[in-house]
């Protein structure tokens, strides 16, 4: 993870900047002033009523009765209103939280004390720190009983909680609307218009101050009622306040009056026809007016959620609340039971407000009945909306949820993606062993965090907090599954250029902290100085590994990683399976490399009399990628230094402008200009060792969120390069480069620009110099004169018909360069989806999945014997080998698809390139055919491109938005029948 050269003191001036104008490009704007806390007054309650809710819908004109045209003097109406919202207080829950009975919940029941209240939103406590292990998985998840009996508060009814609850779950499907009504029942009315209904009664509610159950009970009889029942547009208001009407009058301890229903609609409704529409729903519904609704499982499951806590969360509650009265405005979601919306919305409620933490648990699992499995689609449904609420044309719920008496919860970040793991029934007793595993882990790295706090590493600024454990304040260890797994999770807001930890020097693991502890280590090494630093800096770390528990950094040497999928470490067949030359050619460099350093530090490694098992080729490689992947740079020594806490930062790759702060980051735009090759000083840090403060200091490149990953920059990489240093590669990676193989005399030719500059860009376009040499190489030797050769240097087009032979000339490498590949970029595809699924221990393969692997995979199971096992449990070193394939498959997948993206890139441009009459410009390299013509119909049609919802390309386009339309918009099957066809 080698940080760069760069001093802090030259990094520091650029995390300084504004960050606001980034963050707003990534999050949006602001929430606007009307989503701010309402005064509740008699205005409010007139910008409620004054709505017409169906209005947009359905076309009405401004005086229709249903959506009235409100006017101000309808605010001296409903004088008593005043003293009646008052009355209308919300009332307590009565039945609803059910708790359950002895002969029920015997079983695991751990005793409970009583706790005092603590938040479940990330706090910077120390309970926060260790959020390595799934909170399921980790020794807090016990069972706790919520139904003390002994509990003073009767309207828990502890005693008959369980009856009461199983009684609902049995009830709720009878009590449930028809799912597909709106298509079969409905003629009139649709799912948007139900929508804005229940949006305004959202806001009717409010304004009333009715208990939410009166709400949720509302939209229970408004789809009981639809299922049955056709309605014209006009009477879907109606139908709204009627329904209102009565479950106010089941819920609340005052419901408002029929005139006050009326009035809430701008007495677009007279009182008979309010109570004629409510006499028909109570016949309808045969009188049954009480209904499991998704807030009767949602108050049970809270509790459930938090335990024992003296005091509810507050924001917990509000923020599963929201989620659930979201639920409300989506005719969609009435195809999940309440209980499973309930539930639903309490898992991503608990994800939200912690993303670190696993939000299943097996409390939650006892009282919801719900494995976290059952709830995924339901959890993703629900995630949907949070995600489009800032969007949404139904602000209701968000308004409501945007006020300081509901914590603010809508304006809460939700987050996009929510780990598969967290969905896995992970306290089977299947996973007993791995939960031991995860258990043993999790103590380990609470004894890590104090450890390293004892030795000063800190995420606070502030000296004078002391706590037993060095992060929590700012950042917290999590896992990441899809963003390199293990890595640090910010606990709260940090700002662009924030310091976010600082590990003392005598806290680092270098040649000389080890040396210094160590007389005979010393002694050894000063014997072998003709070893490399990196050689020695392994030796010392192998012996500091054999001295076990002994080691002074016993507690940080544990949590190493025991394996690594470096380059170096690829056996024979991950090796032949990257398939490019250049590649095959790197991996085998890497293992020969680290094979001659091995031997030649073996002889200090035997005076220094270490086990056999340390001596091993297998322990020097564990050693060396141990090294490659984790140090940081510090000025004193090269090899670098193992930074205890500071190595748990992954890897972000420099590139993206909002996230960096101006300078090194521009190295690509140098390289297009000519201005060639960045040097290990000019790459991207994030921090670097302070030399006044004697540690080494790490820095928030950009703004984050509560709960997102907080990154490092360990420098510029291509993916090739990710793989040989770090064992990992991206799929967007600014950064990546793809070489194909060129002519001699080209190479000879491009003499003035180094070797590597000749290559294709991440995007698919290449590089300046591939271009430039390109042309030159192209026209004959006798042209190439000095008006030539300026031209060329300047990156202009010295001709049409050049410009189209470089075109064609590419087009044809690069197409021959895939086909000369074993595998098609589809056939990639394949594989890769063929190994996760003989990775994935709990899926079982069918005969017929299992004949139709490709030669590959066959070969794959060949040469490991492995035949017999599939299905079965691989050893964990078979694991490995197939994660190395794995990483090979993906790889070449990338890299072949830029390969094709340049060769398809030029195919078109010359394809209408040769018949088009353009000219010449001294714009450089491609941007100068910006005025191609882009007119045959193959390619207007084959375009899918919501930039021209007319799904034609318009007649002139500059070559790079040619470019980006290709490769965003249309899929490589989709371009190969335009293009090839
Ligand atoms: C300095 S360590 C980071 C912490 C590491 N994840 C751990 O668990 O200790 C670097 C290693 O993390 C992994 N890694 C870091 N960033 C990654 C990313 N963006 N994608 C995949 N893996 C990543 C790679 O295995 C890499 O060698």
């Amino acid at each position: 993870m080698k940080m760069s050269k760069t001093t802090n003191q030259n990094r520091r001036p650029s995390f300084t900047s504004s960050t606001e104008s980034s963050m707003r490009k990534r999050h949006g704007p602001p929430p606007s002033s009307s989503s701010a806390v309402k005064p509740i007054s008699n205005t409010a309650v007139m910008v409620a009523k004054k709505r017409a809710p169906l209005g947009n819908i359905t076309n009405q004109k401004k005086d229709s009765r249903i959506f009235p045209n409100s006017s101000s003097a309808d605010s001296a109406h409903c004088p008593n209103k005043s003293a009646k919202l008052k009355l209308a207080a919300p009332t307590q829950p009565v039945c609803v939280n059910a708790c359950e009975t002895k002969s029920t919940c015997e079983e695991e029941v751990v005793p409970i004390e009583r706790k005092a209240f603590s938040n479940l939103c990330i706090t910077p406590s120390s309970d926060t720190t260790t959020n390595v292990m799934s909170e399921t998985e980790n020794k807090e998840d016990k069972f706790m009983n919520i139904d003390n009996k002994d509990d003073a508060d009767p309207q828990l009814c502890a005693t008959f909680a369980c009856d009461i609850y199983n009684h609902l779950r049995a009830a709720e499907a009878k009590k449930q609307p028809a799912v597909d009504y709106m298509a079969t029942v409905q003629k009139d009315v649709n799912s948007t218009m139900r929508g804005i209904l229940v949006d305004w009664l959202v806001e009717v509610s409010e304004e009333y101050r009715l208990v939410p159950e009166t709400l949720y009970l509302t939209v229970n009889y408004i789809d009981r009622y639809l299922s049955g029942n056709v309605i014209s547009r006009q009477k879907l208001q109606l139908l709204g306040v009627a329904c209102m009407m009565i479950a106010a009058k089941y819920e609340e301890v005052c419901a408002p009056q029929v005139e006050e229903f009326c009035y809430i609609t701008d007495n677009t409704y007279l009182k008979d026809e309010v109570l004629d529409m409510e006499s028909a729903v109570l016949n309808y519904l045969k009188f049954e007016m009480s209904a499991p609704t998704v807030k009767c499982f949602l108050r049970r499951f809270s509790r459930a959620a938090q335990g024992v806590h003296e005091a509810p969360c507050m924001q917990l509650e509000c923020m599963a609340s929201y989620i659930a009265e979201l639920s409300l405005l989506e005719y969609t979601m009435l195809s999940h039971s309440p209980s499973l919306v309930a539930a639903s919305a309490i898992f991503l409620a608990k994800y939200t407000l912690d993303p670190t933490r696993r939000p299943w648990n097996s409390t939650l699992r006892h009282y919801t009945q719900y494995e976290a499995m059952e709830l995924r689609g339901c959890v993703m449904d629900l995630q949907r909306l949070c995600s489009n609420a800032h969007v949404s044309t139904l602000p209701a719920v968000r308004d409501k949820y945007s006020q300081h008496k509901y914590k603010f919860v809508a304006k809460k970040f939700c987050p996009s993606i929510i780990p598969p793991d967290f969905f896995k029934n992970s306290l089977s007793h299947k996973n007993q062993g791995l939960r031991r595993r995860m258990d043993s882990e999790h103590q380990t790295m609470e004894t890590f965090l104090r450890w390293s706090a004892e030795l000063g590493v800190s995420d606070s600024t502030d000296p004078s907090q002391s706590h037993d454990s060095c992060l929590g304040r700012t950042l917290s260890v999590a896992d990441f599954p899809l963003a390199g797994g293990r890595g640090l999770g910010a606990v709260r807001e940090l700002r662009k250029g924030e310091l976010v930890l600082k590990v003392p020097r005598n806290a680092l693991l270098t040649t000389e902290s080890m040396v210094a502890k160590d007389q005979n280590l010393r002694d050894s090494v000063n014997l072998h100085r003709s070893l490399s630093s990196t050689q020695i800096l392994s030796v010392c770390l192998l012996y500091e590994m054999s001295k076990g528990k002994c080691s002074f950094w016993y507690p940080y040497l544990v949590h190493l990683p025991r394996d690594y999928d470096l380059l170096a470490t690829f056996g024979e067949f991950e090796k032949r399976a990257l398939q490019v030359e250049d590649a095959v050619w790197a991996a085998e460099k890497a293992i020969a490399k680290s094979q001659s350093e091995w031997k030649e530090a073996v002889t200090l490694m035997k005076e220094l009399d270490l086990k056999p098992k340390f001596q091993s080729l297998q322990a020097w490689n564990w050693a060396s990628a141990t090294i490659s992947s984790r140090t940081l740079h510090i000025p004193w020594d090269s090899a670098g230094c193992l930074c205890p806490v500071g190595d748990l930062f992954n890897y972000d790759a420099p590139g993206d402008d909002s996230n960096t702060s101006g300078g090194p980051e521009t190295v690509n735009n140098a390289e297009e200009a000519g201005h060639v090759v960045e040097t290990q000083s000019e790459r991207l840090t994030d921090g670097g060792f302070d030399g006044e403060a004697n540690a080494y200091c790490l820095y928030a490149r950009r703004n984050y969120q509560l709960g997102e990953q907080v990154l490092l920059c360990y420098g510029t990489y291509t993916n090739l390069e990710l793989l040989e240093h770090y064992g990992f590669t991206l799929d967007e990676n600014s950064n990546d480069k793809v070489f194909i193989p060129l002519e001699t005399s080209l190479y000879a030719l491009a003499s003035s620009w180094p070797k590597d500059s000749l290559y294709i860009h991440q995007d698919g376009k290449p590089s300046f110099a591939l271009v430039s040499t390109l042309r030159l190489w192209l026209i004959p030797q006798s042209q190439r004169d000095k008006s030539v050769m300026r031209l060329v240097y300047a990156g202009s087009q010295i001709s049409v018909k050049n410009e189209i032979l470089v075109m064609k000339w590419v087009s044809e490498k690069c197409r021959s360069v895939l086909k000369d590949l074993p595998t098609s970029i589809l056939e990639d595809r394949v594989i890769l989806q063929d190994i996760d699924k003989l990775q994935d221990p709990e899926l079982r393969l069918e005969q017929r999945e299992v004949e139709a692997f490709g030669s590959e995979v066959r070969a794959f199971l060949e040469a490991n014997h492995l035949w017999d096992l599939i299905n079965g449990e691989f050893c964990g070193k078979t694991k490995r080998i197939m994660s190395k394939w794995r990483l090979s498959v993906q790889w070449r997948l990338r890299n072949g698809t830029r390969t094709f993206g340049l060769s398809v890139y030029h195919q078109m441009l010359s394809v209408d390139g040769e018949a088009e009459d353009f000219s010449c410009d001294s714009s450089g390299g491609y941007k100068s055919i910006e005025m191609y013509k882009i007119r045959t119909s193959k390619y207007a049609n084959a375009s899918i491109d919501p930039c021209f919802p007319d799904k034609r390309i318009p007649g002139e386009l500059q070559a790079d938005t040619i470019h980006f339309f290709f490769f965003k918009y249309v899929s490589i099957s989709e371009f190969n029948n335009a293009v090839y066809m």
